[in-house]
């Protein structure tokens, strides 16, 4: 396993930058995210630094005088690590550290420190690991290797090269058997998902932290590990789920997140396999949060990265509870400017509009309209297998709609 980054008690600053086309506003919301994730690693933000670029410095990713401000900062505060909003390139990456004289992070990074802390299994475990040397290979070059620290840093011609190789080729090894013993256990999975008989499968795919867990621990009495935190879950729980007299299968997944690391998602590709065979997903989203439509479309992109943007989806608008309407500008009122999305009201009629019946509003937390939840639920799935068993639907004669139980 690669030694994972401490960031435990860290002095941590923040690096992000925004171009010129996009809003100034915006990035102060993704470095928002960026010290949430931070957090979660261990890490305590003392400055956030940003800068507006026509593109990024090729070599320092940003500005020399902004660099200057962020050493003095460094110095001045003893800051162990600092953290870029975006993926640098192993040459950037090297460059700023020489400046800095601390560890220098990038959001890739740090999102793979944060799996390799949460990873519990070894299934888990193994496909962090391969993410790790999959984003460590084309930086090797970059990076203080055994031998140039032997030698002080100084040449990385000749022999050095060949050391290069050889870790390179250490590397490569690594991931080789890697793939290998992940694609093993990818197969037992796909037995045991055979061995699961023919039970409607749900998935339950989202943002990190929209609150996942919380609902299946509502829906199926049981206990998964939910926190404020991102990333709590990383291992695919499934349950087996009963409403009223018809069962299936509910799985939580690991929470997506806006640029996951593609190593990420390319290892993480059998446990995804749990989305991409399900029958029906609930895509729960943060109402409560700022950002959330941009979550949706996220979230959107990774379903359609792995080709399962066309199943049958129920839109589950989670937090109701913590949903604040946005403060109306008085001059917006003025010119009748004013956002059509003020109230949930509005939201639900704009998805309603979108999505028709599928979509729904709740708070796990505080068990709001989850009587409605499970209805819809037990609705699509229900539908689900009456088209699958059309001549076998006598299984649950006795609901028409979800309504008419009969004790
Ligand atoms: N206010 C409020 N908080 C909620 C609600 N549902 C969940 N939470 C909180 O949101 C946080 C994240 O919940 P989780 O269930 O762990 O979220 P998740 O989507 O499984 O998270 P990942 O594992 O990161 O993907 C926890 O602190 C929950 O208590 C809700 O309806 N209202």
């Amino acid at each position: 396993m690669i030694e994972k980054t401490d960031l435990q008690y860290e002095k941590t600053v923040l690096i992000g930058i925004v171009t010129k086309n996009q809003g100034e506003d915006k990035l102060e919301e993704y470095l928002d995210e960026l010290e949430f994730l931070t957090y979660t690693a261990g890490g305590e933000v003392l400055k956030r630094f940003t800068q507006k670029v026509d593109m990024p410095n090729p070599k320092t990713f940003i500005g020399s005088g902004k660099m200057n401000d962020v050493k003095e900062f460094v110095d001045e505060h003893e800051i162990g690590t600092a953290i870029f909003d975006d993926e640098l390139s192993p040459a950037q990456q090297k460059n700023i550290e020489k400046i800095l004289k601390c560890k220098v992070l990038d959001r890739t990074n740090l999102i793979l420190d944060i799996f390799a802390q949460r990873a519990q299994t070894s299934y888990a475990r193994t496909q962090v690991e391969l993410a790790q040397y999959e984003y460590l290979l084309p930086r090797l070059a970059g990076m203080w290797t055994h031998l140039e620290r032997q030698r002080g840093g100084i040449g990385m011609r000749g022999p050095g090269e060949t050391e290069i190789e050889t870790d390179r080729r250490i590397v490569r090894d690594k991931i080789a058997l890697l793939k290998k013993k992940i694609e093993a256990i990818d197969k037992q999975m796909e037995v045991q998902r055979g061995n699961r008989g023919q039970l409607v499968r749900v998935a339950l795919v989202g943002y990190t932290n929209v609150g996942k867990s919380t609902l299946m621990n509502v829906i199926s009495k049981s206990e998964v590990f939910a926190e404020n935190k991102l990333f709590a879950t990383l291992d695919t729980t499934v349950r087996k789920v009963v409403i009223r007299n018809l069962p299936f299968l509910l799985t939580d997944t690991v929470g997506f997140i806006r640029k996951l690391p593609t190593q990420l998602v390319e290892s993480f590709k059998g446990t995804l396999d749990e989305v991409r065979e399900a029958d029906l997903l609930l895509h729960v989203v943060d109402i409560s949060h700022p950002n959330f439509e941009e979550h949706i479309d996220s979230v959107n992109q990774i379903l359609d990265e792995i080709k399962s943007s066309n199943k049958p989806t129920l839109m589950v608008f989670n937090k109701i509870d913590q949903y604040k309407p946005e403060v109306i500008d008085e001059d917006d009122l003025v010119t009748e400017k004013t956002t059509a999305h003020n109230t949930l009201t509005d939201w639900k009629r704009t998805w309603m509009n979108r999505m028709g019946e599928d979509v729904l509003f709740i708070s796990a937390l505080e068990k709001e309209n989850i009587e409605d939840f499970r209805k819809k639920v037990y609705e699509a799935v229900r539908k689900i297998h009456i088209t699958r068993f059309p001549y076998n639907n006598f299984l649950y004669p006795e609901y028409d709609t979800y309504g008419e139980e009969q004790e």
